[in-house]
């Protein structure tokens, strides 16, 4: 974070779809976050948890039920003449003309710019240097979501909102987007940005929230989200061992087919008991493997939970009815749970990822620190 200066501020957002009282939906229901300058923050969450519904009110495209919301200082929708031209957008579609050549719409979009940056150089950072001449129609689907990001980065934003912005895109595609937000928040550019994909937003955020059902079920770094989540040692259990000779200071759990399931706080502590008792014993633990939690787990936990929880599907705590951007400011939502941690969303940013088109649930694939049994 470079610095403290909130350039998007949200305090208890509501956004209800139709009517006030019961035929209205109530999609945002109470969010409350700030992105800092220069800073990367990832909207995270389960299929209809209100992530767009969210972006689409930042970006001004829609005013909020409730709540108060502030890009650059402004409110997005009442003032969207001072906000536009200082952000960027990429919709989920980006609905360009599809009779125009790439050259063409990027022409068009520089048009409409006050300072643009040169076509060829955004269509260049996007790896479609060599398409210009293909009409819109023409290009496969992962080159129109690299041209809906060549064009939100046309006008040099200060603010760049990405709704799923590598949906489609191959493995490498997926990178070179990576490595250009990385460059991005370098130079300085805010960005938010909504991913189902959990490596992505390892990889790429300062700070994220899971949202689920339209409030934020957890929040912070990447690194304090899943250190919330318990680590987890397993291994078969030895042949001739049963499941009381095991450490009494680890909490085991056997399943039928003789698997033992540690949880602990302190993997390195445990696993240590594990592997002492082990040699002392003499035994070989067979299939051991020993990890950290994953953003997958919290994020699979949340899902999970919430899904059970009180929350439920009544549309109808949202909405005030008024139409109004500056009513109550009574601050952050009560749901809220906030894991800072000093590890603070380093900027080394690794890339691994597996492409797909809006998958109905969350994958995120995690090495496991894998630990070979002896003897
Ligand atoms: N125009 C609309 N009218 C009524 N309900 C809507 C409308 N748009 C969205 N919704 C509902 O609001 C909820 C939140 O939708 P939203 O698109 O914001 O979720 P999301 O988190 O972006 O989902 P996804 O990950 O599937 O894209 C969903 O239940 C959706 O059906």
């Amino acid at each position: 974070m470079e610095s403290d200066e909130r350039v998007i501020d949200v305090t208890d957002l509501r956004r209800r779809y139709g009517s006030a009282g019961k035929g209205g939906f109530d999609a945002v229901r109470g969010l409350s976050f700030s992105v800092a300058r220069g800073e990367v923050f990832a909207l995270l969450g389960t299929n209809g948890a209100g992530k767009t519904s969210t972006v689409e009110v930042l970006e001004g495209l829609a005013p909020p039920t409730g709540g108060r919301v502030r890009v650059l200082g402004h409110d997005p929708y009442r003032e969207r003449a001072a906000v536009r031209p200082r952000i960027g957008v990429m919709l989920q579609e980006g609905g360009f003309p599809s009779d125009l050549t790439v050259a063409e719409t990027a022409r068009m979009w520089a048009g409409c710019a006050s300072a643009a940056r040169p076509a060829g150089e955004v269509l260049e950072a996007t790896g479609l240097a060599g398409r210009t001449k293909v009409r819109v129609k023409q290009l496969s689907g992962g080159e129109r979501r690299r041209l809906d990001l060549a064009m939100a980065l046309i006008g040099r934003p200060e603010v760049l909102f990405l709704d799923e912005p590598t949906t489609g895109l191959d493995a490498e595609g997926r990178r070179e987007t990576w490595r250009l937000v990385g460059e991005l928040r370098d130079s300085g550019t805010t960005v938010l940005l909504t991913t189902h994909y959990l490596e992505e937003a390892e990889a790429l955020a300062d700070r994220l929230a899971i949202m689920h059902r339209g409030r934020i079920a957890t929040a912070g770094t990447p690194a304090g989200v899943t250190a919330s989540r318990p680590s987890r040692i397993r291994f078969h259990l030895p042949n001739g061992v049963v499941p009381g000779e095991l450490p009494l200071s680890l909490r085991a759990a056997v399943d039928e087919d003789l698997r033992v399931e540690i949880r602990t706080e302190r993997l390195q502590e445990s696993l240590g008991t594990l592997l002492r008792w082990a040699e002392e014993q003499d035994l070989t633990l067979g299939g051991l493997d020993a990890r950290s939690a994953s953003l997958e787990e919290a994020f699979l936990a949340i899902a999970g939970s919430v899904t059970d929880g009180a929350d439920g599907g009544d549309g109808g705590d949202g909405g005030d009815g008024s139409d109004t951007t500056d009513g109550a400011d009574e601050g952050a939502g009560g749901d809220v749970r906030h894991h800072e941690e000093p590890a603070g969303g380093g900027n080394s940013r690794p890339a691994a990822a597996s492409a797909g088109r809006r998958p109905a649930a969350a994958t995120g694939e995690r090495p496991a620190a894998d630990a070979g049994a002896r003897r």
